[in-house]
């Protein structure tokens, strides 16, 4: 039986395959993604060229320490593709993403991209999204008033993430409040009130955005997941 880590190496490496001569390739971020890069860091030192448009601060920096060409999201029209982590997903491919912080950026690549391509073991798979808390990201100024509009609106108690006893800080300054809904029934709707409310910059649903997901299991077996329905 694979671990979980063994698992992730498997997706990833099959997924790395994906990058051609010459592609715009989004890099998402998290442990999976780690994986994809060194995967792709050992396919350019065997020659292959692409640019890389990385989706956070960490994901650049192991970009560059394996040689793979970085480019800026405003230096490009569109990516072919992008490749990223997940930390929900539902039958129908919505995602809920974020738990690496870097939400935002990824869905801006992921957006500007052809193709987006999820890479996940097993654990992730979920009949309904919302175990996984819900990032919001938000900006620093009054973020108490959010964490009070989303107690009084959905009955939920969202806690501000730190990292070393301080606020964590994504890569564009912002606070991330962590959102325990339990069970998003509408996602779709879901996503559009929250990003409504003002001071919320982006919320780590992704929907109607992932075409397809590989999935590793711990028998060694991986599964081809395609989006083939629209959310509700
Ligand atoms: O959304 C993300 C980062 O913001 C990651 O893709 C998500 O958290 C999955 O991470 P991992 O591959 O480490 O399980």
């Amino acid at each position: 039986m694979l671990t979980q880590d063994e698992i992730k190496q498997l997706v990833a490496k099959q997924a790395a395959q994906l990058v051609q001569n010459n592609m715009t390739v989004g890099i998402g971020t998290g442990s999976t993604v780690y994986w994809l890069i060194m995967e792709l860091g050992s396919r350019v030192k065997q020659g292959l060229f692409f640019r890389a448009i990385p989706t956070s601060k960490k994901t650049a920096t192991l970009c560059a320490q394996q040689n793979i060409p970085l480019a800026a999201l405003n230096d490009v029209t569109a990516l072919d593709i992008t490749i990223d982590g997940a930390d929900e997903i539902d039958p129908n491919l919505q995602l809920i993403k974020g738990g690496g912080g870097a939400l935002l950026q990824e869905k801006m690549v992921a957006a500007a991209s052809r193709e987006l391509f999820i890479l996940a073991d097993e654990t992730k798979l979920v009949r309904q999204l919302g175990k996984f808390p819900l990032p919001l990201e938000v900006i620093p100024f009054g973020w108490k008033q959010v964490q009070r509009h989303i107690q009084a609106t959905y009955n939920v108690k969202a806690s501000l993430r730190t990292k070393d006893d301080q606020p964590f800080v994504s890569d564009h300054g912002h606070y991330i409040l962590d959102c325990p809904f339990n069970k998003i029934e509408h996602p779709g709707i879901l996503t559009y009130d929250l990003n409504a409310i003002p001071g919320v910059v982006d919320n780590g649903l992704f929907i109607n955005m992932a075409d397809m997901v590989l999935v590793g299991y711990a028998d060694g077996r991986t599964e081809t997941l395609q989006n083939n329905t629209a959310e509700s």
